[in-house]
């Protein structure tokens, strides 16, 4: 086979994902020219780049060629402009304070941060990967980078630190989506909104509506301490590397005062108890997915619960049959939600 030197008759651009199966090539030559077998040449010869590379790109931060993504992380980085550009439009906070309260959670290669820091000098981030902080300290020398967990957060000091409930943005790692919402959540009291980028399923579930397929621990939870509200939905492939399933942008707003009212009679746990209880067994009436926490709190349900699925209470229903069963108030009434 004839190798043909002709590199200065085409670009071609390959970059692959870290398994190497995603392969992009163009060529801005004509296709005699460039051939498919010079194309192949090409592509052998070329030692696989890692993510985000392409030769007009090295400038971009989050375009850095050293920094292999790791799935343990679920580094899945935003690669599409306008993507990007439209997550950024969402956040509008704090702005005369230049961003003090707003918290990005695992900025990465700075994709969403590259933006948002220009608006906001004075943000915070919170990244785990050692050498996603190195990265972003090189890049923006005047961003606040806490390198920790951020399941280990302590919210309620970060809140009082920067003046105020915080505004927590992010396009959040895949594999530990609940855990963080469960601790947004607890927190709620210090946080004003979130705005983050997840996985489309989870979204639906955090906004799900009784008597749907994915009403669930997630949605009561949720709606009890927020009104969130799926923003758009953002496809695959727009990351790098390319997940496989559709991801959400999805807002929180957090509303302290109407969820300490609604809970004042319950504690978290006794409440956890029951609508986990209750959803181990969705499809069946709660006399039978309740009974074991009927039976050890020697309580009955009344007749007009014992025939309803947990699919069918609304989260503040939810909320009145813990009152009940933990003995907080003597009757229920939970109406009938409509189909
Ligand atoms: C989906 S990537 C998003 C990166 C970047 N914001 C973007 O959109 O391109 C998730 C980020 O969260 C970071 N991360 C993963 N687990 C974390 C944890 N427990 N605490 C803080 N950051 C974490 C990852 O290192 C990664 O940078």
């Amino acid at each position: 086979m004839r190798i043909p030197s002709g590199r200065n008759h085409m670009a071609c651009l390959a970059f692959y994902n870290n398994a190497g199966l995603q392969l992009l090539l163009w060529s801005t030559a004509s296709s005699s020219l460039c051939s498919w077998k010079h194309r192949i040449w090409l592509m052998k010869k070329k030692k696989p780049m890692s993510l985000h590379t392409t030769a007009c790109q090295q400038d971009r931060p989050d375009r850095n060629r050293s920094l292999l993504s790791k799935q343990s992380l679920g580094q899945n980085f935003l690669y599409d402009d306008g993507y990007i550009q439209r997550i950024c439009n969402q956040v509008n906070f704090d702005v005369e304070n230049g961003g003090k309260r707003i918290v990005e959670v695992g900025p990465g290669l700075g994709a969403l941060t590259r933006i948002l820091h220009q608006r906001y000098p004075n943000m915070t981030t919170i990244e785990i990967d050692r050498r996603a902080v190195d990265h972003l300290h090189s890049h923006f020398p005047r961003l606040e980078v806490i390198h920790q967990d951020v399941l280990s957060t302590d919210w309620k000091a970060l809140a009082e630190s920067r003046g105020g409930p915080l505004a927590v943005v992010g396009n959040l790692p895949y594999n530990i989506t609940t855990p963080i919402l469960f601790a947004l959540i607890k927190n709620s009291c210090h946080i004003d909104h979130a705005i983050l980028t997840m996985q489309l399923e989870v979204a639906r579930r955090i906004t799900a509506k009784p008597r749907s397929k994915d009403f669930g621990v997630l949605s009561v939870f949720s709606q009890i301490h927020s009104k969130p509200s799926i923003l758009f939905p953002i496809p695959p492939s727009v990351f790098r590397p390319i997940p496989q399933v559709t991801s959400a942008l999805i807002r929180l707003d957090f509303q302290p005062q109407r969820s300490t009212e609604l809970l004042q009679h319950v504690t978290t746990e006794e409440l956890t108890q029951v609508v986990r209880t209750a959803f181990q067994q969705r499809r069946k009436r709660m006399s039978n997915s309740l009974k074991s926490l009927t039976t050890r709190l020697q309580k009955n349900l009344p007749e007009d619960i014992q025939n309803r699925r947990a699919e069918e209470l609304r989260p503040e229903d939810f909320i009145q049959l813990t009152e009940y069963l933990f003995g907080h108030r003597e009757n229920i009434y939970i109406p009938q939600t409509l189909k």
